[in-house]
């Protein structure tokens, strides 16, 4: 058995039993490609031309100390080199390897590799345990040079292995190792010592074989960055006689430690550049890569062509896209680009589109969140002292960016298809979405609700794109259009039977809100029902909810504007002569909160001031 901190779980090394070969017949050795000919034959070149030292300063860290190397050479031979091949038929293997003059040695197991592919492929525990991954391994040595020898892992490329995977393996050669042979096994914890110092390589897993040799052998497997002039990863392995224990655990524990802080590097490393990945994003959805990959995958030059931009630099950008910390484009095939399901929605029409998002929060809100810190430090509204405006303002006299910002909202605002279904509609015949957008919410609550009216508060500015949006729908004829500002009541439509404020509130600090809703207020009747839609903030800070990032969103580019708790909220209403009556959950952490107009007898009905 042996023990693997790298995946984490338990590890059978020698769970795979090889047959005989003598009693089986040979396959044809056609059966191993040309592609894995040539790897084993570079195995074998490379096993007859190297020293010992040459070797284990190959895969050892570039500027790795010399008394680590020497630690290493002066204890060790080299054993043998590992590498996988892609063939489900392992006595083509092993009769290809007696054809090259290896002697085949003993069976070994290749559940350790199996496993290493599973992480790093992803695949997934149940299919693993049903054996849908198999990895063989295969043992041979020169019969002039028995101390040396292969060891291959034969990995079916019909198995649960997809075509990327393959294709990066067969390219990236993860797997190529080299092993060396401690001469003396009481120096494998020196020599571990020596490899953990400062330069040296990281502990990679390892383990226990009972099988290998009279008393069975400790590996201890290391690995370090960057490749060997072979192209190889730099992987080696330290095999010692007998069970050390000890050591073993020491060794899993000095990974354990290496990993966790490369993690933690990555995590933070993720998040710091998470501005490059808005651009990458930005960039994408300004040259319209997404509808160009719409239909096939293109190589770099055809979207170069299309785009009309410089083709090393357009690579450049979609090398980046396809990094995981993004994640929106994928290689395909020998030399093209395609979508992945994230990347498709970045094109103009795709049903649930973020084109615009990308592009405001790349272009629009990126920069006024770079004034961030001076908005925390010294008090100044972040939008405002970037662009010169208050955001509405600014909006108003820039109609690019206010068609940004409407497309930007309505895409943002999944959770409209909901309410239709989450808020009893059935009785009321006018619905009132006080800045309303472009009109986005009535015309899905118009989908599900034939028998609705529709009214829309705007800015003047605004109501031409709701008008448009209305009309494309077809539902033109069911909605009225109220151009102004919703903090004057006499721009409100009157006698509603719901009034809605999706995504207003926010924007605004208390004394804003209060005029906004004794807009209402004065316009409702007294069996109105208000409909506030927001993303409450939580009582608690570990809450993973994301309104405390919106929050820091408001904070920059609303003056005044803020995510509310909801008994902020609750006490919001109250103020302005309503009462909460219910919630209900939307996706996103958002929720429309349900409230009516005060009942108490003798309540003035409140103006608004
Ligand atoms: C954050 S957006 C929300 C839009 C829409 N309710 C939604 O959820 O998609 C805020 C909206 O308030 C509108 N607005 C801002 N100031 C306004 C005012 N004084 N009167 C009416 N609407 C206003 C803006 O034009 C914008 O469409």
């Amino acid at each position: 058995m042996v023990l693997s901190p790298g995946v984490g779980k338990t590890i059978v090394l020698n769970g795979v039993c090889m047959e005989s070969g003598s009693r089986r017949a040979v396959a044809p050795a056609s059966h191993v490609t040309g592609d894995d000919r040539r790897r084993i034959g570079e195995v074998r070149d490379y096993l007859r031309s190297r020293s010992d030292s040459d070797a284990v300063a190959d895969v050892l860290p570039l500027n790795a100390p010399l008394e680590m190397v020497e630690a290493v050479t002066e204890n060790c031979a080299v054993d043998h080199v590992g590498c996988l091949v892609f063939s489900s038929d392992i006595q083509a293997v092993r009769s290809h390897l007696r054809d090259l003059g290896f002697r085949l040695t003993r069976p070994s197991s290749g559940a350790l590799v199996r496993d290493r592919l599973a992480v790093r492929y992803r695949v997934p525990e149940t299919r693993l345990k049903s054996g849908c991954l198999d990895v063989k391994a295969v043992q041979a040595q020169f019969p002039d040079d028995m101390s040396r020898g292969v060891e291959l892992f034969c990995v079916d490329p019909g198995d649960e292995l997809d075509a990327l995977a393959l294709r990066d393996e067969r390219v990236a050669q993860h797997e190529n190792h080299l092993a060396v042979r401690l001469t003396d096994p009481a120096l494998l914890e020196e020599v571990r010592d020596a490899l953990g110092r400062p330069g040296g390589p990281r502990a990679d897993g390892g383990g226990y074989d009972p099988d290998h040799g009279e008393v069975g052998a400790t590996v201890l497997h290391f690995r370090a960055d960057g490749r060997t002039e072979l192209g190889w990863p730099r992987r080696l392995e330290v095999i010692a006689s007998g069970r050390h224990t000890d050591t073993l655990l020491r060794h899993f524990a000095a990974e354990t430690a290496s990993r966790e802080a490369d993690e933690e590097d990555r995590r933070l490393l993720r998040r710091l550049t998470g501005a490059w990945a808005t651009q990458a994003l930005r960039a994408m959805a300004e040259l319209d890569l997404s509808d160009h990959l719409a239909e096939r995958p293109l190589s770099c030059a055809e979207l170069a062509n299309l785009t009309g931009v410089d083709a090393d630099r357009l690579h450049r950008l979609l090398r980046a896209l396809c990094h995981p910390w993004i994640g929106a484009v994928a290689p395909s095939g020998r030399a093209a680009f395609a979508l992945t399901d994230l990347g498709r929605r970045l094109s103009r029409d795709a049903p649930n589109s973020m084109h615009h998002l990308a592009r405001m929060y790349g272009d629009l809100f990126y920069a006024s969140f770079g004034a961030l810190t001076e908005g925390i430090r010294d008090g100044a509204q972040p939008f405002t002292s970037v662009y010169g405006q208050a955001p509405f303002d600014y909006l108003t006299d820039h109609s690019r960016q206010r068609h940004l910002f409407t497309r930007a909202m309505a895409e943002g605002s999944a959770f409209f298809a909901d309410v239709a279904t989450v808020v009893d509609l059935s009785e009321a015949a006018l619905v009132a979405d006080i800045g309303g957008g472009n009109g986005e919410l009535l015309a899905q609550l118009c989908d599900t609700h034939p028998h609705l009216k529709c009214a829309l508060l705007e800015r003047p500015e605004v109501i031409g794109a709701a008008r448009d949006n209305l009309d494309a729908r077809g539902h033109l004829d069911r909605c009225s259009f109220f151009p102004g500002s919703f903090t004057d009541s006499a721009h409100m439509p009157v006698g509603a039977d719901v009034y809605i404020v999706a995504r207003i509130l926010h924007d605004w600090d208390d004394e804003k809100c209060l005029s906004i809703l004794r807009a209402i207020r004065a316009a409702a009747t007294t069996e109105s029902t208000l409909l506030v839609i927001e993303r409450p903030l939580s009582d608690d800070p570990s809450d993973p909810c994301v309104s405390a990032l919106w929050d820091l969103n408001m904070l920059v580019n609303n003056v005044g504007g803020r995510e509310r708790t909801r008994d902020e909220y609750r006490r919001l209403l109250d103020r302005a002569g309503f009462t909460v009556i219910g919630e209900r959950p939307l996706r996103l952490d958002i929720s429309v909160t349900i409230a009516r107009v005060h009942e108490t007898p003798g309540t003035a009905r409140p103006t608004a001031d």
